[in-house]
C-alpha cells in the first residue's frame, strides 16, 4: 500500500511540548487515521499519524536521495521543542526495500502528529507550516479496534515444499563452495473479509512481543527483534541476530534448548557471518568498537536467537540513515559473500521481498535515530490483504525441513496478531 507522495517539501514548523502520560500510545491513534506510524519497545517510543511531508525514492539511490531530501527538510524547518529525548522534535520515519531492483523503493515520512514516551517523560509533536500552523489534537484513547475476519492464509510465491526444495538447492551450492551462507525467505498471503486495521496488529504485537521494536511505516507492520543500527550522540550500537531455535512453551525444556543453541556449531557459524558483516561495515565509521567474542541467547515468546550487541564510537558525522544504508544488507538477511548471496536469493526465492528485510526506523534533525531490520512483518497490499515474510540463514549444515519449521515459527507473531493461529491454516 504505497501512497502517492509529494517529492518537494514545505518549510515545516515543528513544536514538541511535554504532556501528562496519556497511557497506552497505540490506542491514541484515531480510527481511520491517515498514515498511522509506530516505533515502540517496552512502552517507550512513539506513535503518529498524518503526513506533513514525505518522499518516495527508488533503485540504488533510494537511501542517498532520501538523505538529501531530509537534509533540505531539516535546513528549512523551524523547530521549537521543550523536550530533548530520542524521537522528540522533528523526525522522519522510513522504510527501504531489501533490493535495489524492487518497485517498493524507499520512503521517508514526516508525521503531522507524534506522541512519544521515554521512561516517565511524554511529549506531543505537531508539524505544520507557517501558512497552516499545527493544530493541537485531542489525545483520547479509543476503543479496541475490530480484529480482521480472516478468510484464509495462502502460500505466496512457493509452497512450503517448493521452498524447502529451494533451500536444498542453496545447501548444495554452499557445499560446492559457491558461497558460505545465504538467507532464504518465503511469503504467505493473508486475506480478510473485513479491513485489516493496523492498530489491531500494533496492539497485539506490542503486547505479545514487548522486547521487540513494533513498527508501522507506510503499510509495513511488524515486530522486529533485530536493531540494524542506533546512533545517539556519537555512539553507535547494533543488535545482530542469527541462529534460531523454536520455543516449546515448557520453560525447563526451553532452557535446555537455549543451551543447545549456544553450543550448536551450525548456528554459531551462521551467527558469526552476520556479526562479521556488521562489524566490517561499521568499523570505517568508528574510532573504537566493542564486538563481544561470543553471543548470548535472546528469548522471545516464539523463538530464541543467538544475539550479539556491537557498539562503537563514531569518528565522523554520518547520519543513522547513512549508517543503515552502509550496513544493509547484513548477513543476517542476505549472506556471505554478499553479492553471491544476493544473486542466489534472486534466483531461488522467486519473489520480490519488497521492504521486508530492509531498514525500517526513524531519524531526527541531528541524524540520530534507530533503524531495525524489517523482520516478523507484513506489507498491506490492500485494505484486506497482507503479505507476510519469514527467512532463515542457510549454511552447509542446514536441513531443509528444519528450516521450513523455523520459518513457520517466525511467521507466528503476525499470524497470531491477525487471528490466524500458529500455522495459519495454509491452503
Ligand atoms: C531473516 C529472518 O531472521 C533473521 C534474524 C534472526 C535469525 C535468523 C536466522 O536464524 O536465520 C535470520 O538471520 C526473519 O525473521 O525473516
Amino acid at each position: 500500500m504505497t501512497l502517492p507522495l509529494p517529492q518537494s517539501h514545505p518549510a515545516l514548523v515543528v513544536r514538541s511540548t511535554r504532556i501528562q502520560d496519556p497511557g497506552d500510545l497505540v490506542s491514541l491513534i484515531p480510527p481511520g487515521a491517515e498514515a498511522p506510524i509506530s516505533w515502540l519497545r517496552d512502552g517507550d517510543g512513539f506513535v503518529g499519524w498524518g503526513t506533513a511531508a514525505a518522499i518516495q525514492t527508488q533503485g540504488t539511490a533510494r537511501f542517498e536521495d532520501a538523505e538529501l531530501w531530509w537534509s533540505e527538510v531539516v535546513r528549512d524547518a523551524v523547530v521549537r521543542s521543550e523536550v530533548d529525548l530520542p524521537g522528540s522534535g522533528l523526525i522522519a520515519v522510513g522504510s527501504f526495500a531489501f533490493a535495489a531492483t524492487s518497485a517498493a523503493g524507499g520512503v521517508l515520512h514526516v508525521p503531522a502528529t507524534v506522541v512519544g514516551r521515554h521512561h516517565d517523560v511524554c511529549w506531543l509533536t505537531t508539524v505544520g507550516t507557517a501558512a497552516q500552523l499545527p493544530a493541537t489534537p485531542a489525545l483520547t484513547a479509543g476503543a479496541a479496534p475490530a480484529p480482521p475476519v480472516v478468510a484464509d492464509a495462502y502460500d505466496g510465491a512457493l509452497t512450503g515444499e517448493q521452498w524447502a526444495g529451494a533451500v536444498a538447492t542453496a545447501v548444495g551450492r554452499i557445499q560446492s563452495g559457491a558461497l558460505d551462507k545465504v538467507v532464504m525467505a518465503r511469503d504467505v498471503v493473508v486475506r480478510s473479509s473485513t479491513p485489516i486495521d493496523p492498530r489491531h496488529l500494533l496492539r497485539n504485537l506490542s503486547a505479545s512481543y514487548p522486547n521487540t521494536w513494533t513498527y508501522s511505516v507506510d503499510g509495513l507492520i511488524g515486530a522486529t527483534p533485530e536493531l540494524l543500527v542506533r546512533r545517539q550522540k556519537g555512539l553507535v550500537t547494533s543488535r545482530v541476530l542469527a541462529g534460531t531455535i523454536r520455543r516449546t512453551g515448557d520453560d525447563e525444556h526451553d532452557l535446555a534448548l537455549a543451551a543447545s543453541l549456544a553450543r550448536s556449531s551450525k548456528d554459531l557459524e551462521e551467527h558469526e557471518y552476520a556479526v562479521r558483516s556488521v562489524a566490517d561495515a561499521l568499523s570505517p565509521h568508528c574510532s573504537s568498537m566493542n564486538v563481544p567474542e561470543s553471543p548470548f541467547v535472546l528469548h522471545l515468546p516464539n523463538v530464541m536467537h543467538l544475539a550479539t550487541d556491537v557498539a562503537g564510537v563514531l569518528h565522523e558525522d554520518v547520519s543513522s540513515l547513512t549508517l543503515a544504508a552502509s550496513l544493509h544488507p547484513s548477513a543476517a538477511v542476505c549472506g556471505t559473500p554478499t553479492l553471491a548471496a544476493r544473486d542466489l536469493i534472486a534466483e531461488l526465492e522467486q519473489m520480490d521481498r519488497g521492504r521486508y528485510a530492509g531498514p525500517v526506523g526513524w531519524l531526527d534533525a541531528d541524524g540520530d535515530g534507530e533503524w531495525g531490520i524489517a523482520l516478523r512483518c507484513g506489507a498491506l497490499e490492500s485494505p484486506s490483504q497482507i503479505r507476510l515474510f519469514a527467512g532463515c540463514g542457510i549454511v552447509a549444515g542446514s536441513h531443509p525441513s528444519a528450516e521450513l519449521s523455523e520459518s513457520e515459527a517466525k511467521l507466528v507473531p503476525m499470524l497470531q496478531a491477525l487471528g490466524c493461529g500458529a500455522e495459519g491454516g495454509r491452503s
